[in-house]
């Protein structure tokens, strides 16, 4: 099994002058406990991390400091975060043998308290199914919009008992996910916040298993969530 740690963003709403997966939380790049969780999880066989441009070095010290024995490689991103799954992808084709299938973990760099429990949890059900997704229950009541920003009106409050949110890992059967962006790439405008959507939109008669998340596998996506995660990490 790899699992694809995507680095490639580069933090725009954390600000400053690094990616977020370089900022120090409690002495160690969050990059650094991100790779922590998967070299500590038997599952995984090897690690590769999609860096944003210009980081590579920098990822493969943090990877040395982590003590990761697992790493691939450490590739180039792409422009969105689609972008860098399908560069991992390509990766990950032209290093398994013609005709062999594998498993592939995605995950996002920027959860950097995923636990071991969701890494089995999604490892597991790899075993029944080829696509799967961590998700947990929406608290809030969700809403959708139309108008524009500032003269916005709800559009629909959908049902809260069936909404949940989407964390990473998501884990697929490599021929799966490498199919489904075969397909989207032949669709020129297709875009898709995660890669359980691609599967969904272009391959409709995979099922996509959704197995429990935490509220502590947090993305840490702005400041504050930054001083979240460190309170976490000192439980
Ligand atoms: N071109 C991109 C964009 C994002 N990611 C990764 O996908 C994860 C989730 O993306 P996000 O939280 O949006 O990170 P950024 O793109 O860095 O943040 P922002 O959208 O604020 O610029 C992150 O670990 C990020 O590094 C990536 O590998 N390649
Ligand atoms: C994949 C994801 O973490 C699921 O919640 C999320 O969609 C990533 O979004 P981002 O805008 O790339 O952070």
């Amino acid at each position: 099994m790899f699992a694809v740690v995507l680095a490639g963003g580069t933090g725009k709403r954390m600000g400053g002058p690094v990616p977020k997966q370089l900022l120090e939380v409690r002495g160690k790049p969050v990059l650094g406990h991100t790779l922590e969780a998967f070299e500590a999880a038997p599952e995984v066989d090897r690690i590769l991390v999609v860096m944003a441009e210009g980081y590579g070095d920098q990822a493969r010290r943090i990877a040395n400091e982590a003590g990761v024995t697992k790493l691939a490689d450490v590739i180039g991103g792409g422009a969105s975060r689609s972008d860098s799954s399908l560069a991992a992808l390509s990766w990950i084709g032209s290093h398994v043998a013609p005709g062999e299938d594998c498993k592939v973990l995605l995950h996002d760099a920027a959860r950097m308290l995923v636990t071991g429990e969701i890494i089995a949890e999604v490892a597991g059900a790899l075993d029944e199914c080829d696509a799967v997704t961590v998700a947990v229950p929406a608290s809030d009541t969700v809403i959708e919009v139309h108008g524009d920003s500032g003269m916005e009106t709800i559009a629909a409050v959908p049902d809260r008992s069936r909404l949940r949110r989407v964390q990473t890992p998501q884990g697929f059967r490599f021929s799966v996910i490498r199919a489904a962006y075969a397909a989207a790439e032949a669709e020129p405008g297709f875009t898709a916040t995660d890669d359980c959507s691609v599967v969904l939109r272009f391959l409709p008669q995979v099922p996509v298993r959704v197995v429990p998340g935490d509220e502590r596998n947090l993305k840490v996506t702005e400041p504050t969530d930054l001083a979240v995660a460190e309170a976490l990490l000192e439980r």
